[in-house]
């Protein structure tokens, strides 16, 4: 119930900021809208006993009233509705606004790494249009209805006392309505694994990317039959959820019902002994049949409620999440460039939400204008490595600092401005040419002379052969008019986009080129060897390269071996050749399987 209020009156305060005029007109309109029904009831009341009494003047004045109440009923909520619906349209954008800033705004990536964040995520992503703007209705709807109920409360009480126990026979249903909605909840954040599961699944088949594999390897059916067996699962455990809660809901709605008989009855003796009049029995069953109605409602907007209740829950989770892991503040600069080197010291890590290191103990120098190159086989920790580089985590234990500062001291946004990265799994920018390899460093998007020099750097200025209007071309099929790229075009402009950063301290490569041949690789890393050093003289900035290929890894001045989450070997090639160590091993197999 806290959290109910409490997020009722977060979203009236959105409401508040975002427009006054139409929160307080469509409060005066629902108000007014939700009074006239019981107010109705007395004047119709009056209007049967002045009709019997032959009362002409009071018969007409009842009708008049009711006449009026009635129209405000009719017409009041309409008008509401012009003022909130504008208001639950604004605080969509608003909420939706602020999830993307907590999402994406955060430093790290911690938080994508958490089961119960994709969870939440998921329900925040369904719920929170419905929320936002349906919820808008039913806080107003509630205010609307406490008016209503308190009116008809009073006059009941002014009939038999005793009838005040019919708006106490809504409570169990309201209880009752409570417990249905939080086993739909459950049932709910049960339903989400496997429907995500599904979906993913579902995404898997329907992309043109995965469809080769999945044809090659025969796997359509079995991923059809496991999409459906994923969505039987999560659509299961939402329908028992939804059965329970509607049985709920009718033992509570036929309590009530229970409870407007007898209160009729208690009048209509009355009448019949002559202590009470028409109007009155009237009045009662029109009230009662209100009071039926006015529960019906609070049940349905508590629900509502509990809905909006639960997304600002939600919203607070997140925002708690991402709080906790904002970095410390910043009290360093980062350096112009780099003097003697990064330093990993003692560096241990485990993802968020696990407690298996995969980075234990590793004690490690990367030289200032160096070329490391991290070698290992599948699962070693080697992007991780790179991604501690990166400040995208914190490191669990130990500490990695560049000339002696920790990196956890300057600023994200600093540091990573002087990081420029190209990763195995790039991404596709849907955008000009131009565009999707000048957001590399957004100052120089708009200078064609900028986005050519990064793509000669990563030798991918053939990929603008291919394409009609050069750097000006829409690339992606999301445009009818969009060019399609191969794999290998995507990764090249990838690539590109690494090179925009043109004084980084840090250059990481992580498998950019998998896509790309051997020799092909060779021969770029050949080339961006040599314009690394001359950056690394002027920067010391450091080259991080993630390669299987040895014919690339061996021109780096240092190799890391890394193995199950330490360092194994490190060294340059000839050393490590001369060590006969796992490198040598490895480098022999890959060697004899080229030859
Ligand atoms: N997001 C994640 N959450 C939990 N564990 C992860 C995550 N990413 C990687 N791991 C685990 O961390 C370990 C190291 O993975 P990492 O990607 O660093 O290896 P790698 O050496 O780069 O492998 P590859 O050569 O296949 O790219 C693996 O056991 C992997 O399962």
């Amino acid at each position: 119930m806290i959290e109910v209020v409490r997020g009722g009156g977060e979203l009236f305060a959105i409401a508040w900021r975002e427009s006054r005029y139409r929160l307080v007109l469509s409060v005066v309109l629902m108000v007014a809208q939700a009074s006239a029904m019981p107010l109705a009831a007395p004047a119709l009341a009056a209007l049967a006993d002045s009709a019997l009494a032959g009362d002409v003047r009071g018969a007409t004045t009842a009708a008049v009233l009711v006449v009026v109440a009635v129209i405000a009923a009719l017409t009041a909520g309409h008008f509401a509705h012009i003022f909130y619906f504008e208001l639950g349209d604004r605080a969509v954008p608003r909420l939706e606004r602020e999830l993307i800033e907590m999402t994406n705004g955060s430093a790290g990536l911690e938080h994508h790494e958490r089961p119960e964040y994709a969870d939440k995520l998921q329900v925040l992503r369904q719920e929170l249009h419905r929320a936002a703007w349906g919820s808008m209705e039913s806080l107003l709807n509630s205010l609307g209805l406490l008016v209503a109920i308190s009116i008809t409360a009073v006059l009941l009480a002014r009939l038999n006392p005793l009838l005040l126990l019919l708006p106490l026979a809504a409570v169990p249903p309201l209880l009752l309505g409570r417990r249905a909605e939080s086993i739909v909840n459950a049932a709910r954040e049960r339903s989400a694994p496997p429907s995500r599961h599904a979906r993913h699944l579902f995404g898997l088949v329907a992309n043109p990317v995965s469809a080769k594999e999945l044809r090659v390897s025969g796997l359509e059916s079995e991923m059809r039959s496991r999409q459906r067996r994923a969505w039987d699962d999560a659509s299961e455990e939402l329908w028992r959820g939804e059965r329970r809660a509607v049985l709920l809901r009718a033992a509570g709605q036929l309590f009530f019902a229970v409870a407007y008989v007898l209160g009729t009855l208690l009048v209509l003796r009355e009448a019949v002994a002559g202590s009470r009049s028409v109007g009155d029995v009237l009045l009662v069953l029109t009230l009662a049949s209100q009071v039926n109605q006015q529960v019906t409602s609070a049940v349905t907007a508590l629900q509502e409620m509990q809905r909006t209740g639960r997304v600002m829950a939600n919203m607070r989770w997140t925002r708690a999440l991402l709080a906790r892991q904002a970095p410390p503040p910043p009290d360093r600069d980062v350096p112009e460039r780099v003097r003697d080197g990064i330093e990993l010291r003692g560096v241990s890590f485990a993802y968020p939400g696990t407690d298996r290191p995969v980075i234990s103990d590793v004690d490690l120098t990367l030289p200032a204008g160096g070329t490391v190159a991290f070698v290992g086989e599948n699962g070693a920790g080697k992007t991780t490595l790179v991604k501690l580089l990166c400040r995208f985590y914190p490191a669990t234990t130990g500490v990695i600092e560049v000339d002696g500062t920790d990196l956890a001291r300057f600023p994200v946004d600093g540091w990573r401005g002087r990081v420029a990265a190209g990763f195995q799994d790039f991404a596709r920018f849907e955008l000009l040419a131009r565009e999707s390899v000048g957001v590399g460093e957004l100052a120089d998007v708009e200078s064609p002379g900028a986005v050519r020099d990064a793509l000669r750097r990563a030798r991918a200025e053939d990929v603008l052969d291919r394409l009609e209007d050069g750097l000006e071309t829409q690339l992606g099929k999301s445009y009818a008019d969009g060019a399609e790229l191969s794999g290998g075009q995507w990764q090249k402009l990838a690539l590109g986009r690494a090179m925009m950063r043109t004084e980084p301290l840090l250059l990481v490569l992580d498998e950019p080129t998998s896509a790309l041949d051997a020799q092909a690789e060779h021969r770029l890393f050949e080339r961006y060897a040599a314009g690394a050093r001359e950056v690394g003289r002027r920067t010391g900035a450091i080259t991080v390269l993630v390669s299987h290929r040895f014919s690339t890894v061996r021109m780096a001045d240092l190799i890391v071996v890394v193995d199950g989450g330490r360092v194994r070997e490190r060294g340059s090639h000839d050393e490590l050749m001369a060590a006969g160590g796992l490198y040598a091993e490895l480098y022999a197999m890959q060697a004899a399987a080229y030859a």
